[in-house]
């Protein structure tokens, strides 16, 4: 039953044990007030206590209040309210006698939520946003406090707004529906209560789980899998970003074209349906692969370009810091910092973001070390969990950036609790494309967020490692120092002299090395230089005094 704050009954439903339809029309929608409806009612069973779905329905409607009536002996409810006090907090109370729960300061409680929710600026969620709820199973964490913080997030940095979660204890996902059937049940309601239209699982599931628990649920379903390339689809910038997702993506959805109707019915916009574009029109399979051969040709050509960037940058003979890290951990925000402070030309840098995802293209710059010595940094995309296979093996360009590195840098953020996990995710994906046996220096990050007595014994990162942050810029000389110890310094300082028809020789030492010092003599211009020892080998016969370091 609803009932107005007058206490008139504005609507009368009857559902079953497992659906019930919600009153939907004349309640009020908006963020900044509540609904001015309660709703009273009962439980097969007669269970006095407010079940998930109930607070979930309290929250996704903004009802003033949602009670619940045992209606056999004893003459007892439960009811909950939106917390005045803080945000997306519910507070229930009972279960209660009738006479207790009708005692307690029901007007009070509203008006005060009122008041506080109409002086906080809160954004409407907006019309066009898809309402996802999640599921996923308790153990795919280990331990985790909240197993579906990360798909949230995700959710979000896809665009949806989430509407609910669900999650259940079990070994191993169910071969055919994922979850349970009896929590399957469970689920179909709160779908209808919380009026999802998009259903996200947190794990890549099989073809056929993922039909079956659309048919069950009759509303779309996406798999970690394809939300994380929906995202990548969405933040791809370069020509090269976007050649390598589409990749992925068709990789995605080969196994899973059961014939046109089936891929056409997945059209329609929103998330999972972002990305190979119009070829999905008319795909069927020979013409998907036509479509896949053709892109890992263009990516080829893309590879071979890298490579002869790299060779170029090679000759400059600086050595390359490549960033890894789990995403959001910090790495675009440290890379800002160091060209900002560092750069020996100036220069700027993407900055960071909160968000998941927030590079994908990488960016290299040069910075200058103390003692000055230029290196080359390298921000690169981010790695999370369960990062989906044709993902990895699309970005092969991208990430051979890393596997080209004369040193890593792996940002870690070391105030997320589930930092240790993270970083072993890191770990693995690094030895997957074979950099596993690059030399690493980890840094921990974001430590103006730790509490004093500091860094969680349990992250013990592996020798060498520093602990900094790239929000304040504490710790970022001891970065320094330790990149400069772990890169060999071979360069040697030379004295040249350059004709005046060769000026180009004098732009490339700035180019390769450290200019000390420049005086203009009869014959041409005197250099002298701090240069890498492979320039010195290279430097055709020429009246050249190299200083005893040599
Ligand atoms: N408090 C604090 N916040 C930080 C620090 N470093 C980065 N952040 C924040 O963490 C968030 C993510 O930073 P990014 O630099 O975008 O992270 P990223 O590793 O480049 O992320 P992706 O590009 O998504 O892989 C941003 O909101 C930053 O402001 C730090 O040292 N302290
Ligand atoms: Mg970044």
């Amino acid at each position: 039953m609803f009932a107005d704050r007058r206490g008139r009954v504005v609507d009368l439903v009857v559902g079953d044990a497992h659906t019930v339809a919600m009153m939907d029309h004349d309640i009020r929608r908006g963020t900044r007030r509540l609904a001015g409806v309660r709703c009273i009612h009962t439980h097969p069973g007669d269970s006095p206590y407010l079940s998930d779905v109930d607070l979930s329905a309290l929250r996704q409607l903004h009802l003033d209040c949602m009670a619940v009536i045992a209606a056999a002996d004893p003459h007892c409810g439960s009811a909950a309210y939106l917390s005045p006090g803080s945000d997306h907090a519910i507070e229930s109370i009972g279960p209660l006698s009738y006479e207790k729960l009708c005692a307690f300061p029901w007007q009070e409680m509203v008006r005060r939520y009122e008041k506080r929710i109409s002086s906080v600026d809160t954004t409407a969620t907006g019309a066009e946003q898809e309402r996802a709820f999640l599921i996923g199973l308790e153990d795919s964490v280990a331990g985790e406090e909240r197993p579906l913080e990360e798909l949230a997030q995700l959710a979000e940095a896809a665009g949806a707004v989430v509407v609910g979660q669900m999650t259940q204890r079990l070994e191993r996902p169910d071969r055919a529906t994922y979850l349970g059937s009896g929590k399957i049940r469970e689920l179909t309601l709160a779908l209808q209560v919380t009026r999802a239209d998009l259903l996200i699982v947190d794990e890549e599931l099989l073809p056929a789980q993922q039909r079956r628990l659309e048919n069950l649920t009759g509303i779309r379903v996406v798999d970690r899998t394809a939300l994380i390339l929906d995202i990548f689809a969405g933040r791809a910038r370069t020509r090269e970003g976007k050649l390598q997702v589409e990749l992925a993506q068709l990789h995605y959805l080969l196994p899973r074209l059961t014939g046109q109707g089936q891929a056409l019915s997945r059209l329609g916009g929103g998330i999972g349906t972002r990305g190979p574009g119009e070829t999905k029109l008319e795909t069927d399979r020979r013409h998907l692969r036509r479509r896949m051969r053709d892109l890992e040709g263009e990516l080829n050509h893309v590879r071979h370009h890298r490579e002869r960037l790299r060779h170029s940058r090679q000759r400059l003979d600086l050595p390359l810091i490549s960033m890894v890290g789990y995403t959001n951990a910090g790495k675009s925000t440290l890379s800002n910092l160091l060209v900002s402070r560092f750069a020996p030309f100036g220069g700027t840098s993407p900055a960071g973001e909160d968000k998941l995802f927030a590079t994908l293209d990488p960016t290299t710059r040069r910075i200058r070390l103390l003692a000055e010595r230029d290196v080359l940094l390298s921000d690169t995309v981010g790695f999370i969990r369960k990062l989906p296979h044709s993902l990895v093996r699309a970005f092969r360009a991208t990430l051979e950036e890393i596997v080209a590195a004369d040193l890593l840098l792996h940002i870690v953020d070391a105030s997320h609790p589930a930092a240790v996990e993270q970083m072993r995710t890191v770990e693995a994906v690094l030895a997957e494309i074979g950099a596993g046996e690059k030399p690493i220096l980890t840094v921990l990050n974001k430590i103006d967020r730790l509490q004093p007595g500091g860094i969680d014994a349990l992250l013990r990162p592996p020798d060498p490692w520093v602990a900094l942050s790239a929000y304040t810029g504490e710790g970022v000389d001891g970065l320094l120092e330790k990149i400069a110890r772990l890169l060999p310094d071979d360069r040697v300082t030379i004295d040249v002299l350059i004709p005046y028809d060769e000026g180009k020789q004098i732009h490339h030492l700035y180019q390769i090395g450290v200019v000390r010092e420049l005086t203009h003599e009869v014959e041409g211009v005197r250099v002298r230089a701090d240069v890498p020892k492979a320039y010195v080998a290279s430097l055709p016969g020429r009246q050249m005094t190299v200083p005893e370091k040599y």
